[in-house]
């Protein structure tokens, strides 16, 4: 987790812009059909980089961050998500599986997940790792780094994660999924394959 990653003026920022944009949040299915998830109770809307200035500075800052290429295509726009009351979203794993194999196949998977807390969960809201036991609160500001791959590009299933129901108040994240391709060099394969 790293803790400051944006100023209180720049969450405030990727709130107001996003909330015109915001829709139900969807799921695409293995054939490319979109549908609602009850499991993932949220609205989302995406900022690309060309649309706002300060998105592209995140995306940048996320770049610095984590070593990785987070230009498109080699990441994904960023999304931000809202959740109400009661919003959450089950366990699942942010890499596509073989079945999905049609979403990666020009950028490579989802390498690592970039989740930033735009703000103070009064409740709820956590997001929980259950195959490594690990709660993470919503600390706003903060930022949360997931490896959903391992080095080998193989799925790493302790990624498994879940976002807790919003209990009091409501719950802001803003998303950028970073891809394989383009970062080969940035995050080479190790000699272990635990790894
Ligand atoms: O916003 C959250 O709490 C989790 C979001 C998430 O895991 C996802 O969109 O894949
Ligand atoms: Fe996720």
């Amino acid at each position: 987790m790293y803790h400051d990653v944006i100023t209180q003026k720049e969450a405030k920022k990727f709130r107001t812009v996003a909330f015109p944009r915001f829709k139900r949040s969807t799921s695409m299915d293995d054939q490319g059909l979109v549908y609602i998830d009850k499991y993932a109770v949220s609205e989302k809307g995406v900022i690309t980089d060309a649309e706002e200035p300060f998105i592209a500075k995140m995306s940048r800052r996320v770049g610095q961050l984590t070593g990785l290429s987070t230009e498109l295509p080699h990441a994904e726009p960023i999304m931000v998500l809202n959740y109400g009351l009661g919003g959450a979203i089950q366990h699942h794993l942010d890499y596509f599986a073989e079945v999905y194999h049609r979403y990666t196949a020009i950028d490579g998977n989802r390498m690592m997940t970039f989740l930033t807390y735009l703000n103070e969960v009064e409740a709820g809201g956590a997001i929980v790792f259950p195959e490594i036991d690990l709660i993470t609160p919503a600390v706003q500001n903060a930022a949360l780094l997931v490896q959903n791959l391992k080095k080998s590009g193989d799925y790493e299933p302790l990624s498994l994660h879940a976002g807790c129901p919003v209990l009091m108040g409501s719950k802001w994240t803003a998303v950028k999924w970073i891809r394989e391709y383009g970062n080969e060099f940035k995050r080479p394969c190790s000699l272990s394959p635990d790894e």
